[in-house]
C-alpha cells in the first residue's frame, strides 16, 4: 500500500516538460513507503523516483531537498533532486508539493553483517563531512524539545513501568544535555533516521540512502547512536552486536575521528536514540493521525533497546 495520490503516464504528459527529462516512459507505484506516494518513473533520460509530499508542505520541503541536493554534489550517495527548467525542485503535482530524484540501484539489507555495517559507518562520517558547509539551518524536529513536549501526551496511556522510564529518561537526556560535554559535541546536518530499510545494497556495496524527511541539525554523535541502534542489534532482544558495532564504528573512525566528549557521552547517545523512536513510535500506537491507514510500528521494540542500554553499558568508542 501507500501511494495516497494516484498518477498516471498521462497526467505526466504535460507536467514532465519542465524537466530535462524527455518524455515519461513508464510509471510504476512504489507499495513500501508509509508517509508519501512514490513512483519508480522511466523517462527517456534514465530512471527516476517521483515523490509527491502526503504530509509535508512547501515551506516544510527545502531544507531536505536542498541538502539532498548538497550532499549528492559532494558525491555522497544521496538520491539528487532534479530541477525544472526554472531552477526549482520542489513542483506542483495534483496540488501537491512533487519532486523527481534519482534512482538509487540496489535493495535494502535486512540482516546486515559486519562488512554491510562498516559501509554504513563509512558513508555516515563522509555525510556529516560534507554537510558541514551546508547554509541551511533547521533543528532536529525529533529533538530534546519535542521529546520534552511529547512525553506528557502520551504518559497517559502507559503502564507505571513504562511511565517511570518514559520520566526518568527524559529527565536524564535533559540534564545530559545541560552539561558542558553535551554542549562540546560536533554537529551539523543529520540524517536522524538512517535504519536498515534507508540504505540500499548492491551484495556488499553500499549505493546509496535515502529518505531525508526527519533530517535537521543535531549532534553527529546522535546520528551514530540512532544507526547503532538499528544497524547493529539483535532485533528480537535490542542487544548490540559487538562485531557489527565494532565494525560501524571503527569505519566512521577511519573517516572522522570521534573526540574525547563524543567518548564521554557515547552511552548517553545510545538512550537519546532510543528514547527519540520508542517516543515517537509510543505517540503513533496511542495517538494515531485522523488519516493514518498503516499498522503503526511496534513502540515495545525500542522500549527494549533503552532498558538494555541503561542496563548493558556499549562498548567504548575507538581512540
Ligand atoms: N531514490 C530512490 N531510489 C530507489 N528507490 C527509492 C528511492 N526513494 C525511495 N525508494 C523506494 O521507495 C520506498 C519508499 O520510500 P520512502 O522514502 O521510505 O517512503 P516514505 O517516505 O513514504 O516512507 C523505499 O523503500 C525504496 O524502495
Ligand atoms: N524509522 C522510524 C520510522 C520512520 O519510518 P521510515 O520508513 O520513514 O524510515 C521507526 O522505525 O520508528
Amino acid at each position: 500500500m501507500a501511494v495516497f495520490t494516484a498518477v498516471t503516464l498521462d497526467d505526466l504528459s504535460q507536467w514532465i516538460k519542465q524537466f530535462p527529462l524527455g518524455d515519461a516512459l513508464a510509471l510504476q507505484g512504489i507499495s513500501s513507503g508509509i508517509d508519501n506516494s512514490n513512483f519508480f518513473l522511466t523517462t527517456e533520460r534514465g530512471e527516476f523516483v517521483l515523490t509527491i509530499f502526503e504530509n509535508l508542505g512547501f515551506e516544510q520541503l527545502p531544507f531536505y531537498v536542498q541538502l539532498m541536493r548538497h550532499l549528492a554534489e559532494r558525491g555522497i550517495p544521496v538520491p539528487a533532486p532534479v530541477p525544472n527548467a526554472s531552477g526549482e525542485l520542489v513542483v506542483t503535482l495534483h496540488g501537491k508539493p512533487a519532486i523527481i530524484v534519482s534512482r538509487l540501484n540496489g535493495a535494502s539489507q535486512m540482516d546486515p553483517q559486519p562488512v554491510h555495517c562498516a559501509e554504513v559507518g563509512t558513508m555516515l562520517a563522509r555525510m556529516h563531512l560534507a554537510g558541514r558547509d551546508f547554509p541551511m539551518t533547521q533543528p532536529n524536529l525529533r529533538g530534546l524539545d519535542w521529546i520534552t513536549a511529547t512525553a506528557p501526551q502520551v504518559l497517559p496511556f502507559l503502564s507505571e513501568p513504562e511511565a517511570a522510564l518514559l520520566r526518568n529518561e527524559v529527565t536524564f537526556q535533559g540534564d545530559f544535555a545541560a552539561t558542558q560535554a553535551y554542549g562540546a559535541l560536533a554537529r551539523g546536518p543529520v540524517h536522524a533516521d538512517l535504519f536498515r530499510n534507508n540504505v540500499m545494497f548492491e551484495g556488499e556495496r553500499l549505493t546509496g540512502c535515502f529518505d531525508f524527511y526527519f533530517a535537521g541539525v543535531d549532534t553527529w554523535l546522535f546520528d551514530v547512536a540512532v544507526t547503532v541502534n538499528d544497524w547493529c542489534i539483535d532485533l528480537a532482544t535490542g542487544e548490540l552486536d559487538e562485531a557489527r558495532v565494532q565494525a560501524l564504528l571503527a569505519a566512521y573512525h577511519a573517516v572522522r575521528r570521534f573526540t574525547a566528549e563524543e567518548q564521554t557521552a557515547w552511552q548517553a547517545m545510545l538512550r537519546a536514540g532510543a528514547l527519540r523512536f520508542w517516543l515517537s513510535r509510543l505517540y503513533d500506537f496511542h495517538l494515531p493521525r485522523a488519516a493514518e491507514m498503516l499498522t503503526p510500528h511496534d513502540p515495545t521494540h525500542f522500549e527494549r533497546i533503552l532498558r538494555e542500554r541503561i542496563a548493558r553499558p556499549a562498548h567504548p568508542l575507538p581512540v
